[in-house]
């Protein structure tokens, strides 16, 4: 038999068009030669034990090699072959379907990242880098005839009759003048191992095998061991730390996923994290851009994700609205919800050490996702000011006796920086009331969504107001000193302040409080924390204003009697711009010249 003929296309410059779409990804050819290769093995292995074949299998080893002399790259299987009439039907008319296809889609687009990186286009993708291509192959059928298929690149092909006793196909790319950077050797290892590192079937290069032909996620979870699982994190991500703990997917309805996720510690900086999820089809590396296939919060996890069902040779915009995808996304972040909500159950002490390496992302999730929210909530841990780790509910029953307002409302308290607002925290201790450690900037937006779902809870910065005041359970301490006696106090503070956006007011307290308290009310600065962030919408104006500061003048310290009692007026106002500047102090706010004023001031008064 010997034929030429014409491959019946309309397109004809195919090729060029092929080329120019997938120009940055001219690499995937051979994971395309690779994998159809891994295709006709395991058919032939399927065949075999179906009793279909009944010669003998033997090595099946694909091996893939370079040489340079010749300029040809060839792919060597031990696969099931094809006959000539095959070569026709899927070589001549299914491959270039594919490739027709694609071409059909695409051409008017213009702009090759409105396509997925990674088309799968078979075959023809042979031609994104060869000038010409042959095919040299026997097919397993009894009795079958070799056959060479040749092709230039155009829409021309010949088959004629050949030489060839080892069943399998022979694939030569004879390597086009523009693509010899893949006759390095270096260069295909590489691409290799990028896409074939856990292919089913061995696969040889330079007389190594290069891939791992049982990676871990196809093994079931009941054999494998801790170490296991390590050691298969510590080959993916070489040089990371001990991942926290793992999750292996398993899953063949609805849809086909196995996987394995891992927690990393989590560093603070996300962007850093990113990409560390790799997407797989069958053992064959598909992408590790895995944003519209997993929900955004998981793409702080590492790991491999291995579905046949997800479309990887459609455009981004398809890929999203795929019904699968969909499903996989809400699979995987229940699975992932699972896995949490059971470590906490089998050992709390355990989880709350791990909190400071998880906590960050089930807060982002929480935020980012409500159906991990509502599974998230009975494991998210709030810790305190002492080292103590809660659930919310675990939560509220702590605070309930003490912490009520008025109106039944819960109110919980937290500092953002346990240093710098110590004198707050220790009053509020004092008034029996519990402090939270909130003091990543994820916890502004995780406050904001907490109070919109929990009711009658409202969170409160502990320096918003006076300790008196920060849950306003309506009973008032009594004032030392009459009403004449709390004005003459104000405005010798406020003239020593001196300063009108610093509103002065007389609160009687408990004598072991500060003199005086400066506070910023949680309305004021959350608007402030928001707009810093660029949120806040047309909230702009705030930025201009000056910080609104409250200034609570505690009328039963002893200080304020020895203030009324000092001989003079500069005396008078030197004690309460020296209480005053401490509050400052007390919050990090005292700097520049007042500082060394407030120095200078402090040795005078000592040597008094
Ligand atoms: N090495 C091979 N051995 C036997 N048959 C092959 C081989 N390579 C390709 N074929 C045949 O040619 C057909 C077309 O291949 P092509 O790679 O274009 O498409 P595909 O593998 O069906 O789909 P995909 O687009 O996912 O690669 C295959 O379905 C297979 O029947």
């Amino acid at each position: 038999m010997q034929e030429k003929g014409s491959i019946s296309i309309h397109t004809e410059n195919i090729f060029p068009i092929i080329k120019k779409f997938l120009y940055s990804d001219h690499e995937i050819f051979l994971r395309e030669l690779v994998s159809n290769a891994v295709d006709a093995t395991q058919k032939l292995k399927r065949l075999s034990s179906l009793g279909e074949f009944a010669g003998e299998v033997g090595d099946t080893k694909i091996k893939v090699s370079v040489n340079e002399a010749d300029k040809t790259i060839t792919i060597s299987d031990r696969g099931i072959g094809m006959t000539g009439e095959e070569i026709k039907k899927y070589i001549n008319q299914i491959a270039f379907s594919g490739a027709t296809e694609f071409v059909e889609k695409y051409k008017d687009k213009g702009d090759d990242k409105q396509i997925i990186g990674h088309f799968g286009l078979g075959f023809y993708s042979a031609f994104m880098v060869s000038s010409m291509v042959e095919i040299k192959t026997l097919s397993y059928k009894e009795g079958s005839e070799a056959a060479l298929w040749e092709c230039d690149g155009s829409t021309e092909f010949e088959i004629r009759p050949t030489e060839k006793t080892e069943r399998g196909s022979d694939v030569i790319l004879h390597i086009a003048d523009d693509s010899t950077e893949f006759l390095e050797k270096a260069r295909i290892k590489g691409i290799l191992s990028k896409y074939c590192k856990f292919l089913p079937v061995e696969i040889e290069f330079d007389g190594e095998v290069i891939n791992n032909t049982t990676p871990l996620w196809t093994k079931s979870p009941n054999e494998l061991k801790d170490e296991d699982y390590i050691k298969f994190y510590q080959d993916l991500y070489p040089f990371s730390e001990e991942p926290l703990f793992w999750i292996h997917l398993n899953v063949d309805y609805p849809f086909n996923l196995t996987g394995i996720l891992y927690f990393p510690k989590l560093k603070n900086d996300f962007e850093f994290q990113r990409n560390k999820i790799q997407l797989y089809s069958r053992q064959v590396f598909i992408t590790d851009e895995v944003k519209d296939v997993v929900p955004e919060f998981l793409m702080l996890l590492n790991g491999i994700i291995d579905s046949p069902d997800i479309p990887l040779n459609v455009s981004r915009s398809f890929l999203q609205a795929d019904a699968n995808v969909k499903k996989i996304d809400s699979y995987i972040t229940k699975k992932v919800a699972d896995k949490l909500a059971e470590l906490h159950k089998q050992d709390e002490e355990g989880f709350a050490k791990k909190w400071n390496d998880i906590g960050l992302f089930v807060k982002y999730g929480m935020i980012s996702n409500d159906k991990f929210y509502e599974k998230a909530k009975d494991f998210c841990l709030y810790k305190n000011t002492d080292g103590q780790y809660f659930t919310l509910d675990k939560y509220k029953e702590h605070i309930q006796v003490n912490q009520q307002d008025k109106s039944e409302n819960l109110v919980a308290l937290y500092a953002t920086d346990v240093r710098q607002q110590d004198t707050y925290i220790q009053s509020a201790k004092r008034k029996g009331y519990d402090v939270l450690e909130f003091s990543h900037p994820i916890d502004s937006h995780f406050i904001q969504m907490l109070e919109s779902k929990v009711e009658k809870f409202t969170l409160k910065r502990v320096d918003a107001d006076t300790a008196d005041k920060l849950i306003d359970k309506d009973t008032k301490t009594e004032s030392l000193l009459s009403a004449e006696k709390e004005k003459e106090v104000q405005e010798i503070f406020e003239s020593a302040i001196n300063n009108k956006d610093r509103k002065v007011t007389l609160e009687p307290m408990s004598p072991e409080e500060l003199p005086v308290n400066i506070t910023q009310p949680e309305f004021m600065r959350r608007m402030k924390d928001m707009q810093a962030m660029g949120g806040g919408g047309g909230m702009s104006f705030m930025g201009n204003m000056p910080e609104m500061l409250s200034v609570a003048v505690n009328s039963n310290h002893p200080l304020i009697q020895k203030i009324l009692n000092a001989p003079d007026e500069t005396v008078k106002k030197d004690l309460a711009k020296q209480a005053y500047d401490l509050a400052l102090l007390s919050q990090g706010m005292l700097t520049g010249a007042d500082l060394t004023n407030f120095i200078q001031r402090s040795v005078n008064l000592s040597v008094k």
